[in-house]
């Protein structure tokens, strides 16, 4: 029975992405990723873990497409491995073909398959090179999306390019959270700017003939801890580094002046060459956003160390190292984000408002908590209710006129969660990763009702 019904259409989907499932980091071919380096590397993620094994997802794709067919689900978001698809530069059919059967698999299942370019497994060899801080690896990258355009085009229609440039950019290059765990403002600033710039290269190419593309940010609803004029500054900080630096870009082709202002220090003016925002501001034909919390920021100096895994260590903020992240009393999840449906319907309603009209869609969102398996069932009714609050807010925001077209929940099943190893739980899929049983959660079961019925009750 649904009283909140969504549009004809509306994509309902989950998400992955390769490192945090696949496994099987050296099969047919596969070269080395910066998060293989970096989780190989003692001290960076917690208990050593690393995406070796994994979901074991490389071997068990066709379980896993019929899981998610048999849960309802119409639409599936995973990423492509780079150094699957073009290790030490060179095209690997070994790798390609992998993409190949995961799509024709997913396509008889009656599942759209909407693919990320880049969910943060650079190839080690162009990290060696300079990485993103370097300007060749955004040329790198165009000549990656062709190679998957030319191979996976026939299947895949929906493309993301890169997921999460900030996260690439300031917790792998500033403060060293992420891989490749560098502690440069410096570097993360170019390599900010040329995460984007890849973008701008390979959207064209992906939107050839009847391709469709977009990017997939992670933005936050930002607020001052109070109305003083030293939190109001920390709050236009931070909403300017995690938000407008890049919707400004993506959706605009310009750099809000105030951010550029606040990262001439670390040599921002060098980076930009001429050309380079028209490419990046170019045409797309959705923007993906990933929304999890609400930032809640005063001017204190603990250096604005955001909670990204057991090692927070420097700050992933240039210029504005002198903010800290305050809780707003809300409810928090296992990660200690505080839960905020009401920040997606801020978040969502001002991005439509304040920038050129483009479709959107919700390309992750979901929540950690800890789960108990008994008698073989798993009642993880705070994801359920985390997800229906945050659909409930999807649904205001498109009754307010937001062009929301889908939703995927972060994420299908539990995954290797970055500097936090397996212990973090965002799956609506349990995995138990003696046995690689998956087991869906109530969550799994009522996420797959509302697909079907397209709507709340
Ligand atoms: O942390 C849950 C998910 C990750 O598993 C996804 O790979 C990634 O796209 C993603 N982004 C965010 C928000 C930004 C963030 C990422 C990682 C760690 C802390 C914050 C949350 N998530």
């Amino acid at each position: 029975m649904t009283t909140r019904g969504f549009p004809e259409g509306f994509a309902w989907g989950v998400a992955t992405s390769a490192y945090q499932i696949e496994g099987s980091t050296a099969a047919d071919g596969r070269g080395t990723s910066i998060w293989d380096t970096f989780a190989h590397t003692p001290g960076r993620v917690l208990n050593g873990e690393n995406g070796d094994v994994a979901n074991d997802h490389y071997t068990r794709y066709a379980e896993d497409v019929a899981l998610m067919a048999s849960l309802g689900v119409g639409a599936y978001r995973f990423s492509l491995s780079w150094p699957r698809i073009m290790p030490g530069g060179t095209v690997n059919q070994g790798g390609l073909d992998f993409y190949r059967r995961l799509a024709d698999t997913l396509l008889e299942a009656g599942i759209t398959p909407y693919a990320t370019l880049y969910h943060w497994d650079l190839p080690q060899e162009l990290e060696d090179a300079g990485g993103w801080p370097a300007r060749d690896t955004a040329y790198r990258f165009a000549d990656y999306a062709a190679v998957v355009r030319e191979a996976l085009g026939d299947r895949v229609k929906h493309w993301f390019t890169v997921n999460e440039p900030w996260c690439s950019a300031f917790l792998g290059y500033a403060s060293g959270d992420h891989a490749p765990g560098l502690r440069s403002p410096e570097l993360a600033v170019r390599a900010a700017h040329h995460l984007l710039l890849a973008h701008g290269l390979a959207a064209p190419v992906l939107r050839e003939g009847d391709g469709l593309a977009g990017a997939a940010p992670n933005l936050y609803a930002v607020s001052p801890a109070s109305d003083s004029e030293l939190d109001l500054d920390a709050a236009r900080r931070i909403d300017g580094l995690q938000n407008r630096f890049f919707l400004d870009a993506l959706l605009r082709g310009s750099y809000p002046e105030d951010v550029v202002r606040d990262l001439a220090p670390f040599g921002f003016e060098d980076v930009v060459q001429a050309g380079d925002m028209e490419l990046i501001g170019g045409p797309i034909d959705f923007l993906g956003v990933n929304y999890y919390s609400r930032h809640t920021v005063s001017a204190e100096s603990d250096g604005g160390v955001v909670a990204t895994s057991p090692f927070a260590s420097a700050s992933p903020w240039p210029g504005a190292s002198h903010v800290s992240f305050v809780h707003g009393g809300r409810p928090v999840t296992d990660m200690g984000w505080e839960v905020d449906p009401g920040g997606l319907h801020e978040i969502l309603t001002r991005v439509a408002k304040e920038y050129p009209s483009v479709p959107l869609y919700i390309t992750e969102n979901g929540a950690a908590y800890v789960d108990t398996v008994v008698d073989g069932e798993i009642d993880d009714h705070e994801r359920l209710s985390y997800i229906e609050a945050h659909l409930a807010a999807c649904h205001d925001a498109i009754a307010d006129g937001v062009p929301l077209k889908g939703y995927f929940a972060w994420s299908f099943m539990d995954n290797f969660e970055w500097g936090w190893g397996y212990g973090k739980r965002f799956g609506l899929v349990h995995v138990d990763y003696e046995t690689q049983k998956r087991t869906p959660k109530s969550s799994a079961r009522w996420y797959g009702q509302i697909s079907r019925q397209n709507g709340l009750p």
